[in-house]
């Protein structure tokens, strides 16, 4: 338990953005479905002690036996996820028994090794950390009717990514007190924030992408195939 980390990989999404039949998650990228790839980082990370991996009800017989076929001995639980990603992290978030929780998106499976390393010791030393890039282009607020609000000083703006990493008990706190207030975030950390956890962020990569519409798969190709492990 000391210092034990695990991780949930959310992956029950539909993937409306992407719009294909078969949900995005599940895809082949080089003959393997995208999940299985995001899994295999963190079953071969020696941080990992503990994976639980949340998909569609109508899912969870492939993945185990995907998870069978590529000895994913690591995944403790595939359970059915929720409505909003943020019910399915909290159900995930119930069936570890870690001290350190990492969230991961099932749709990101170009993470480093050392960048969930480098994002876990953060968190060890101040609380909570996620990856993060440092963003390219200028944001500007925009209101409904298309007029521009105001422009932020794009030095502090930064896009956030997974895996974020917390105290397996802070987060259930922050998920608990989200339900309560009807929050709904669009990542976990902003869960945190609300309940008085300061997050620091640590900076990843700009290919830790989040395969999210159809000009992403061919980025996933091209990176899968440029990494030179196509075969694994
Ligand atoms: N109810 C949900 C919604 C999302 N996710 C997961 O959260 C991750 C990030 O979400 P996103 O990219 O938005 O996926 P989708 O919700 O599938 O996409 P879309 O919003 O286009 O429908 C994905 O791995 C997705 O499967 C989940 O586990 N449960
Ligand atoms: C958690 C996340 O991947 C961080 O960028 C993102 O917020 C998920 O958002 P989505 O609306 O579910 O794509």
């Amino acid at each position: 338990m000391s210092n034990s980390v695990g991780v949930v990989i959310v992956a029950a999404g539909r993937g409306t953005r992407m719009g294909t039949a078969e949900s995005k998650q599940f895809l082949l990228l080089q003959d393997k479905p995208i999940v299985v790839h995001t899994l295999e980082i963190f079953q071969q990370h020696e941080l990992i002690s503990e994976i639980v991996l949340v998909t569609g009800e109508e899912d969870i017989d492939r993945c185990k036996e995907w998870i069978a076929d590529y000895k994913l001995d690591k995944v403790i639980a595939v359970i059915a996820g929720g409505t909003e990603r943020q019910h399915s992290v909290y159900k995930g978030l119930l069936q570890l028994g870690t001290q350190w929780v990492m969230v991961h998106d099932g749709v990101r499976p170009f993470v480093q090794p050392e960048q969930i390393e480098t994002c876990f010791r953060r968190a060890e030393q101040v609380g909570s950390s996620v990856l993060a890039v440092p963003v390219k282009d200028t944001i500007k607020q925009v209101d409904g009717a298309g007029r521009v609000v105001s422009t932020p000083d794009r030095r502090s703006l930064w896009a956030i990514q997974t895996p974020q990493t917390f105290r397996l008990s802070e987060l259930k706190v922050a998920y608990e007190l989200a339900e309560r207030e009807g929050y709904v975030g669009t990542d976990d950390a902003s869960l945190a924030e609300r309940a008085g956890i300061s997050v620091s962020v640590v900076e990843g990569s700009y290919s830790n992408i989040k395969i999210t519409t159809p000009e992403d798969l061919d980025f996933a190709e091209y990176t899968r195939r440029s990494r030179g492990d196509g075969q694994s």
